[in-house]
């Protein structure tokens, strides 16, 4: 629409003439021209105010909603030009509810009231939505109904209120405590984190000073510290002790900031934190499992070294002196193996009690593993008061427990290096403790011993025993000896057991008894176990196939071998290579090995029974057997140790012992094996008593093949005995 200053006077002047028609042009000049002219400039400034004011202002039709005229706001506002305003409908202009608010206009008329309403539109105009404040009115101007809407432009406003609402809701619903306190630091504000973490409720603490929530555990200095750092950058983080209403101790994490006025003044201090004790528990447990025993919570290695480490700092500077006291439990192994991994942890657990009970708080009791325990004892005044701990121990120690009906005892034998006598170095003092308590075990255990220099040279011994040992195998330097067993019943030779002898380049003939251990130890054993079999079987399967056809074979495994997975394929191996059928193999095992739950040892031992093996039990009463393992496991044959045969003729409990085996074996339907035989009176009374078979220094001693064969092909050889 063309605005009424932009016409020229002249053509004004035309248009208002040609519209009063019938007046005569005088008339017109003298009665109506200066008042018109009066109108139109009031109508021409009106129009000029319109377009002046800020706020958007729209004519629309009802009900139609079609904008009848706007001002320049409104054309600014909708982003159009205003003639692409006038014209177009409310909600073609992107108004929301345009409909509502027309109805709402059209309804108030009606009704006879004609109240300005107030809306909140959004409006889609332009890229950006912006949003209106709508005061709305329904005029009737000559009996035309019209809508006049003011609008403005509420887009920043609703913008701040919804970044307000989020705010507020962050606010409430954060997991982190807030606080929110003026500029003296008094609390004016709090979320409902804080109420759950601290259980003070927000009437409680409004106007509290802030520093009422921290704990008396930190000193001045702690607050010295954060209070300049809040002055120097405005926020400070750290952790803190606060108490809760129920008055506990916990710790938190706390970001603190300052919030300032345009002038840089203090206006409020905003402290946001987290409870942090779980974190720190878990922490605590961690850190604890990192240096501590799983099974008895007794410092573990990592711990021993770092107070032993500081042992020997403090004995550097002020000359006081410590031990070291390495304790091994004696044949906790066969405790361990016959009864079970469960009562052997309940053993070392109760052994760790004692020895923490029996020791002062400033000394360490620690456990390394498996059945050795280590002390030290801080500052000791001289040998003598090791000597009296020692003695303490030992006799502490030793006291039975009593475990699931089983009373159980063990004796420790205990190794002291004195540091830093014997070693600046814990490694060293360690080694030299282990050494010492290896020369107790050496001299029939249940004792202490004072390192001494003299023992570093027998480990030394045994180290390069080791490493001698490691080569046997490829320099050809082992070799299978053979001893008979004898056939009780019908006389002659039974089987042979396969006994391992070691042929040293410069100690000449080392016995099993003097690297086997050492074997195990280093699992040298799978290895040279697997080669004692393979050897054992060609051999037999040659004798077999010659002399003695009927011949059976004994080979002893080590229960180390039995936690190789490979283990079955190597007998099978070993069977087959030979061309042995597997019934004329007896392997032996300990009694302890029964016991022992683990996976690889249960199947293997099903397996070899799967295969046709027989299982002989070696050394059979002296661990702590059990008859349910004897029905359980297929075992084919018991040897009775020699222990028991040696005295049997004298002592009469060890000859009711053998009775009892070979009575046992018969209703179990098991081979009974007497190891040990070394005189015709011992062969006679077992022979008597029922017993299969005989194996001992009277039929023969373990010998090599030639020595075998030349024995038993002689007139004195072990047929001549069994036919005696
Ligand atoms: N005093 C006395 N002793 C007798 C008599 N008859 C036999 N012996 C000895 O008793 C041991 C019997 O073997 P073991 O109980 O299986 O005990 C064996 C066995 O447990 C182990 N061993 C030997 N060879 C092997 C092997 O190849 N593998 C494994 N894993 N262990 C082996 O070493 C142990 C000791 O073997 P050796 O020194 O050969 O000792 C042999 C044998 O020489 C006797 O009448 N009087």
């Amino acid at each position: 629409m063309l605005k009424l200053s932009e016409l020229d006077d002249e053509l004004l002047w035309e248009l208002q003439r040609n519209r009063i028609i019938g007046l005569g042009e005088r008339s017109f000049r003298k009665n109506y021209y200066p008042q018109l002219r009066c109108s139109l400039s009031r109508l021409e400034r009106f129009r000029a105010l319109l377009d002046c004011a800020g706020e958007m202002i729209l004519l629309v039709a009802l009900p139609s909603g079609q904008v009848i005229d706007a001002n320049a706001a409104a054309a600014e506002l909708l982003d159009l030009p205003l003639d692409g305003v006038i014209g177009q409908r409310l909600d073609v202009l992107g108004f929301s509810h345009a409909e509502v608010i027309l109805a709402e206009l059209v309804g108030e008329q009606a009704s006879g009231g004609s109240p300005s309403l107030h809306h909140e539109v959004a409006l889609q105009a332009g890229d950006a939505p912006r949003h209106l404040d709508l005061v709305c009115r329904a005029a009737d101007l000559d009996g035309v109904l019209y809508g006049v809407l003011l609008g403005r432009d509420a887009t920043r406003r609703v913008a701040a209120e919804s970044r307000l609402r989020l705010a507020a809701r962050v606010f409430a619903d954060s997991a982190e405590g807030i606080l929110v306190g003026d500029r003296r630091g008094r609390v004016v504000e709090i979320n409902h984190a804080f109420e759950a973490i601290t259980g003070y409720a927000r009437d409680e603490v409004m106007g509290w000073p802030m520093h009422a929530f921290v704990s008396s555990r930190h000193d001045p200095g702690f607050f010295r510290s954060a209070r300049q750092a809040l002055k120097a950058d405005n926020s400070w983080q750290g952790e803190l002790w606060s108490q809760r209403k129920n008055r506990e101790i916990y710790p938190l994490w706390l970001s603190l900031s300052l919030i300032r006025d345009h002038r840089g003044r203090v206006q409020n201090f905003v402290a946001m934190f987290s409870d942090i004790s779980e974190r720190k528990e878990n922490e605590a447990r961690i850190q604890h499992m990192a240096h501590h025993d799983f099974l008895t919570g007794l410092p573990n290695r990592f711990l021993l070294i770092d107070r032993l480490t500081q042992l020997l700092a403090t004995a550097r500077r002020d000359g006081r002196r410590f031990a070291v006291l390495f304790i091994d439990l004696d044949r906790f192994k066969t405790i361990n193996d016959s009864l079970g991994h469960r009562v052997g942890d309940r053993l070392l657990c109760a052994i760790g009690e004692r020895l923490r009970g029996r020791l002062r708080t400033s000394d360490t009791v620690a456990r390394q593993g498996g059945d050795e325990f280590i002390v030290l004892l801080s500052y000791i005044e001289g040998p003598t008061e090791v000597v009296r701990v020692c003695n303490m121990l030992l006799s502490a120690l030793s006291e039975p427990c009593l475990f699931e009906g089983h009373e159980l005892s063990v004796t420790p034998s205990i190794g002291v290096a004195i540091g830093p006598d014997d070693g600046t170095d814990s490694d060293t003092l360690l080694k030299h403790a282990d050494l010492a308590m290896y020369q107790v075990k050496r001299r029939g255990r249940n004792d202490f011993e004072f390192f001494r220099n003299e023992m570093r040279v027998h480990v030394t011994t045994l180290l390069q025993l080791e490493r001698d040992l490691r080569h046997a195998v490829e320099r050809d330097e082992l070799e299978v000896f053979y001893q008979p067993q004898m056939d009780l019943r019908r006389g002659g030779l039974a089987a042979v057991e396969a006994l391992l002898r070691w042929h040293h380049p410069e100690r000449g003939l080392v016995l099993p008894g003097d690297f086997i251990p050492l074997a195990e130890e280093s699992r040298l054993i799978v290895p040279i176990g697997e080669w004692v079999l393979r050897t054992a079987c060609r051999q037999l399967a040659a004798w077999r196939a010659g002399q003695w056809p009927e011949l059976r074979l004994a080979v002893n495994l080590s229960p180390v071998q039995f936690q190789q997975a490979e283990l079955i394929e190597v007998v099978r191996s070993a069977l087959d290579d030979s061309g042995l059928d597997p019934e004329v193999l007896e392997l032996e095992v300990t009694e302890g090995l029964l016991m022992d739950n683990r996976d690889l040892t249960l199947q293997a031992l099903a397996d070899l029974k799967a295969m046709g093996i027989r299982l002989s039990i070696d050394d059979f009463g002296t661990g702590y057997s059990s008859l349910v393992y004897l029905k359980r496991f297929p075992v084919g044959q018991l040897k009775i140790d020699r222990s028991f045969v040696r005295d049997l003729l004298e002592d009469r409990g060890d000859a009711a012992i053998c009775e009892t085996i070979i009575a046992l074996a018969g209703h179990l339907d098991l081979e009974v094996v007497a190891e040990g035989v070394e005189q015709v009176e011992q062969l006679d009374w077992l022979r008597e008593a029922g017993c299969d078979r005989a194996q001992g220094y009277l039929l023969g001693r373990p010998m090599s093949v030639d020595a075998l064969e030349r024995r038993l092909s002689g007139d004195a050889g072990l047929l001549s005995l069994g036919s005696a």
